[in-house]
């Protein structure tokens, strides 16, 4: 049995382990980094990357068909196909872990599982088992998986998940979707965009539960508009799929079913914290990875266990996996070499003030921060302000029939955006604006004159603030 000493053992190679590594080299430790499966996790082959891949080209065809006098040939879907393989790089992650050991660190490719808060037993490939020990801490990024509802007959029918959806090589000609969420609409919109005949959307509520509520209600309308079958406050009672792999017919509590031939789970992630070890260090594996701000575990004995991106729980988003892992990085840097740990860029902040998001779906659905319900949830004096896109010259620049709406959220006493969305399409740019405004806390009254140039969609800035009684 080998036996190898880092500073810093990484389990999981998805977008926030890698970028732990990279933080602790830079700042002059050793790192190890255990991989199961490929290096570049869930989002560069099965999540992020693919989806919008298949996204990106119905996007731009929305955008053409609301301008006059452009026409767009047929989505080419085996070209687009192509080019999701392409993207994630035909499932081969020669290039990520060439840039893992460029670091320099030392790639693992197994199973990492905690013996005690300062050792990893990694099963290898080949079976063979391996013992690594960690001078300062182990950090644990292994992500989160698909939660497949508890109703009869869906765990049997062996539906697809993320992984088979962003993967697909033929596109479903009848699909059921249960779920409302990022991962519901977005496919629905790619799958029906690229040919499917029928997609039904089973959501338990409405869509985008999370989200101010004309996001939903305006995506709604637009995958209605596009032949989407959606059925809000759906219940699915029971799943039947008498073969494997065929007819699939789900019946909803009204007693009205749905046949289709693939069905598609998109009802959240749960921790993927099985089989790691936990109780080696008097955790319990199943919820997620309870964490402080330096992204340490708070009920792990010794300090010197951490965890980043989706396992922790605060933030199931690539970019704020990679900023955790940068806090977490350069923490462990700094009580590695025992100097002052408490800098305001030791901490994530982020978090308390709401993550910034982009749905890539048309409309997209863009928000930061707090929404009006959260606001009043944490007893904030507020006032929200709402403006329809159609209003604005620079909405009419980019089309006809363009439907979209903004929203700040506005703490009266500190007189700060505290929460923004924008729903339309193309507004994903506008995002970062808001999520410097939110974190900043830089007040109206100098919002003001930041200027938004004309005939843009940031000129919703000025009519929100104008709205808003300035
Ligand atoms: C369909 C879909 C689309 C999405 N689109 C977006 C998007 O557009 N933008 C966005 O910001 N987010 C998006 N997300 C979310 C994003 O994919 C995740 O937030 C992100 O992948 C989390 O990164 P991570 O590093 O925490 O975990 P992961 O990417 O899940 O990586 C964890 C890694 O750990 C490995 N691992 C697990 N256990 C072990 C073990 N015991 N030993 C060794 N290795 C192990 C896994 O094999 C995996 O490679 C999407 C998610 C889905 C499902
Ligand atoms: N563009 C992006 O940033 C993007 C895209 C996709 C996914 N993601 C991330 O991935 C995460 C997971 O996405 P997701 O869509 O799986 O989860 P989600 O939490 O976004 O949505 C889950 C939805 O499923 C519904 N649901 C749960 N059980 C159900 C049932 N039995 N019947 C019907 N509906 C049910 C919920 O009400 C909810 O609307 C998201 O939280 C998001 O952070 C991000």
């Amino acid at each position: 049995m080998a036996h190898d000493e880092f500073d810093v053992i990484v389990i999981g190679a998805g977008p926030a382990g890698e970028n732990v590594a990279s933080r602790v080299v830079r700042g002059g430790l050793t790192a190890a980094v255990v991989e199961n499966r490929l290096a570049g996790g869930e989002c560069s082959y099965w999540a992020c990357i693919p989806s919008k891949t298949l996204l990106r080209p119905l996007a731009l065809a929305a955008e053409v068909s609301r301008v006059p006098g452009m026409r767009l040939a047929a989505v080419d879907v085996d070209a687009v196909l192509r080019r999701r393989n392409e993207a994630i790089s035909e499932l081969d992650d020669t290039g990520q872990v060439g840039w893992i050991e460029g670091l320099p660190a030392r790639f693992i490719r197994g199973w990492g599982r905690l013996t005690s808060s300062r050792s990893v037993a990694v099963r290898r490939p080949d079976g063979q088992e391996l013992t690594l020990s960690a001078r300062h801490a182990i950090v644990l990024a292994t992500g989160s998986t698909p939660i497949i509802p508890d109703i009869p007959g869906l765990a049997a029918a062996r539906p697809w998940t993320n992984r088979e959806i962003t993967g697909a090589d033929v596109i479903p000609e009848r699909l059921i979707i249960v779920g409302g969420g990022a991962v519901a609409c977005e496919m629905a919109q790619a799958m029906r965009g690229h040919g499917a005949r029928q997609v039904t959307v089973l959501a338990r509520g409405s869509l985008l539960r999370r989200a101010e509520p004309f996001a939903g209600e305006l995506l709604a309308e637009t995958m209605l508009d596009a032949g989407i079958d959606v059925r809000l406050n759906a219940q699915v009672a029971r799943v039947d799929r008498p073969e494997p792999g065929g007819e699939v017919t789900v019946h909803l509590a009204d007693a009205s079913c749905v046949e289709a031939n693939e069905i598609l789970v998109a009802a959240g992630r749960k921790a993927a914290s099985a089989g790691l070890g936990l109780e080696a260090v008097g955790l319990t594996p199943g919820s997620w990875l309870n964490v402080d701000d330096s992204l340490r575990a708070v009920d792990c004995p010794g300090g010197c266990l951490y965890a980043v991106g989706d396992l922790n729980g605060r933030s199931l988003l690539t970019h704020m996996g990679k900023y955790q892992a940068r806090v977490c990085g350069d923490v462990l840097v700094a009580r590695a070499r025992g100097t002052d740990d408490t800098a305001l860029s030791l901490r994530d902040h982020a978090h308390a003030y709401g993550a910034p998001y982009v749905l890539f779906t048309d409309p997209q659905v863009c928000s930061v921060g707090l929404t009006e319900a959260g606001a009043r949830a944490r007893g904030l004096r507020l006032r929200a302000v709402e403006y329809d896109l159609a209003g604005l010259a620079g909405t009419y620049v980019l089309g006809d029939n363009v439907r979209g709406r903004a929203k700040i959220v506005v703490d009266e006493d500190r007189r700060v955006v505290v929460g923004a969305t924008f729903v339309g399409p193309g507004t994903a740019e506008l995002l970062h604006a808001a999520t410097v405004a939110v974190t900043s806390g830089i007040t109206l009254d100098q919002l003001w004159h930041a200027v938004p140039a004309f005939p843009t969609v940031s000129e919703v800035w000025l009519r929100m603030l104008e709205a808003y009684g300035l």
